[in-house]
């Protein structure tokens, strides 16, 4: 309730929920929308993600608060309990977009949400703050073979009782079927053995109510139920309580508010030793790709807000305080702004199941060096005479300093320069604070062995970049295979022992074309946001207040 930018956790978590990609474009997104078929199978990549959380969750205990879903799995596809093409496509689809902010188990979690979306399911809720288990945990999947007594006793143990252990499994297998590869005894390959036969639970794709209705009245062709009564195992558990809650769940709308409780209840089983985040709800003004640096010859001010399209006339400016000079802090009432340079809709399976359209505006500026930017804010016009200021709540969005500068244009993945991995990364520091050493803390998740890698690197000064308005260029390598989403933190240490610190930079930026470069207007209206201070108080408007995350006055 209390969001202001920048929150760094939940900045990447709603990010990744809401719009799918990576800071260099790739859409984990477009891997399983709209709910695509696995190339070759007939059956879906909702479905084998959705298997694949389960698996995770699984092992988790609840008696001594160990297992849950904390993606171990990524150590455990091996095991018979886990195995199939499925698990490993799965592993293949992930496996380069977790980040320092978004880990593998969220990642698992965020992906299950929007399989069961895509797929015409309802929308989940979510929270994140899972922790990346580095090995494989302990053993104890269910398996088809299992009897009824002990499936009980294996979901007893991870939480669930005998009603959610039915809902479980049938919210589970409402997608998907069973393979010839990966269960030969039941399922018989086809005449040619390479071929795969996939028996689905259910007659459609969709992530409906079919796998109970079609088992109420006998038509199901679901593998697990009629084809070998030793692998029975969705026979033996769908018909432990008589039917009762399969009966419960054979309408769509209870078939849907149920399968939304028990999966939420599965993605939060996680081990006791972590605390999950706040549920990741969709900000109405989304500021991201903040980046004061140096471009050319001149200083060069980058920002990016995503807004709810409300109105297809909504426009937005972006306004900006100096940071120095005599109109530093907009003390003399100048406010700079610009109109956005380019702009794209942004979109997941959970904002298009929300019917909501996401607007990414992005603004590239010169500035000044001897003006700098101090803190800037949005004005929207919906179009239908209603002008709103976005101003983090009161606060603005505050450029916390310009001595040591990331300089993305002067970075490059190291692989293109000499074919082995890693980051060469370059900062513009201000000559006068004498740095005494810049360094850089770079963390990356996404990498090959799926454990996550940190390591500091130092710059070095490159005299071949000839300085620029009173700042110098340090060069240095992040050597290591960091990944796609590597991400880092540059410091500098002046003489005088100030330290600075450029936060939270994603690698994945470099080389990602820019909008256009805006012209800049200045103004000293008083109506267009920009007062100096913060609000003392929680705005006037009560329940919008809260809700939102931003002023909201009606200019
Ligand atoms: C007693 C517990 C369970 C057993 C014995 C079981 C067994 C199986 C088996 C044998 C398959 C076929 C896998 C293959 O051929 O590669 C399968 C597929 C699947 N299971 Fe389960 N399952 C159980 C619980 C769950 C749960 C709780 C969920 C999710 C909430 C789930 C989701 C799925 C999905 C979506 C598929 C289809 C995968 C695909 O089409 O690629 N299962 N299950």
């Amino acid at each position: 309730a209390d969001y202001r930018w920048p929150s760094l956790q939940y900045d990447a978590l709603e990010e990744f929920l809401y719009e799918g990609i990576r800071p260099d474009g790739s859409s984990m997104a477009d891997l399983v929308r709209p709910c695509k078929m696995r190339g070759g199978t007939n059956t879906t990549v909702a479905a084998e993600w959705l298997r694949l959380v389960y698996h995770d969750t699984a092992t988790h205990n609840i008696s001594d608060g160990t297992g849950g879903l904390d993606g171990s799995i990524f150590f455990e596809t091996h095991r018979a309990e886990s195995f199939g093409a499925g698990m490993n496509n799965t592993l293949n689809d992930f496996s380069a977009f977790p980040n320092k902010y978004v880990t593998r188990a969220d990642l698992i979690a965020v992906a299950t949400v929007w399989a069961v979306a895509t797929c015409s399911g309802p929308v989940i809720p979510i929270r994140g703050g899972r922790v990346d288990a580095e090995t494989a945990g302990p053993f104890g999947v269910p398996t088809p073979a299992d009897s009824l007594e002990s499936l009980t006793a294996n979901f007893a143990k991870q939480g669930f009782n005998v009603t959610e252990m039915i809902q479980l499994v049938a919210c589970g297998h409402t997608l998907g079927g069973v393979r010839s590869p990966d269960f030969p005894t039941i399922v018989s390959p086809g005449s040619n053995p390479s071929d795969v036969v996939i028996a689905l639970f259910d007659d459609t794709q969709q992530f409906d109510h079919k796998i109970i209705t079609q088992y109420l009245d006998s038509t199901t062709q679901d593998p697990l139920i009629t084809f070998n009564q030793t692998m029975a195992s969705d026979r033996r558990i769908f018909g432990s309580d008589n039917n009762a809650t399969m009966q419960s769940m054979a309408t769509p709308e209870s078939f849907s508010s149920t399968c939304v409780k028990i999966i939420d209840k599965m993605l939060n089983t996680v081990p006791s030793t972590v605390t999950l985040t706040d549920e990741i709800t969709l900000l109405p003004v989304k500021v991201s790709a903040v980046q004061l640096t140096l471009a050319g010859s001149q200083m060069q001010f980058q920002a990016s807000v995503r807004l709810i399209q409300s109105t297809s006339t909504t426009s937005v400016n972006m306004y900006w305080c100096d940071r120095y000079g005599a109109a530093a802090d907009c003390k003399s009432g100048l406010k700079r702004f610009a109109a956005p340079g380019g702009s794209s809709t942004v979109s997941s399976p959970t904002s298009e199941a929300m019917g909501v359209t996401l607007k990414k505006y992005q603004f590239v500026v010169p500035v000044d060096v001897s003006q700098s930017v101090a803190k800037f804010w949005f004005v929207v016009d919906y179009g239908n005479g209603t002008k709103t200021v976005a101003d983090n709540g009161g606060t603005n969005y505050v450029v916390e300093q310009d001595d040591v500068l990331w300089v993305p244009s002067q970075s490059r993945a190291k692989s293109v320069l000499t074919g082995s991995h890693g980051w060469l990364i370059t900062a513009a520091v201000k000559t006068a604070t004498a740095p005494k050493r810049v360094y850089m803390d770079c963390f990356g998740r996404a990498t090959t062995n799926y454990i996550a890698l940190n390591a500091t690197f130092d710059l070095a000064l490159n005299s071949s970049l000839p300085a620029v308005g009173g700042y110098e260029f340090y060069t240095g390598t992040a050597m290591g295979e960091f990944g796609q989403s590597m991400s880092f933190e540059l410091t500098s240490v002046a003489a005088d022992g100030k330290v600075a610190v450029d936060t939270y930079r994603q690698a994945g930026l470099i080389g990602v074309a820019l909008a256009a470069t805006s012209a800049v207007n200045t103004t000293t209206s008083s109506s267009v946001g920009g007062k100096s201070g913060a609000w003392a108080v929680a705005p006037p408007w009560g329940v919008l207040g809260l809700l939102s995350v931003w002023t909201l006055a009606t200019l």
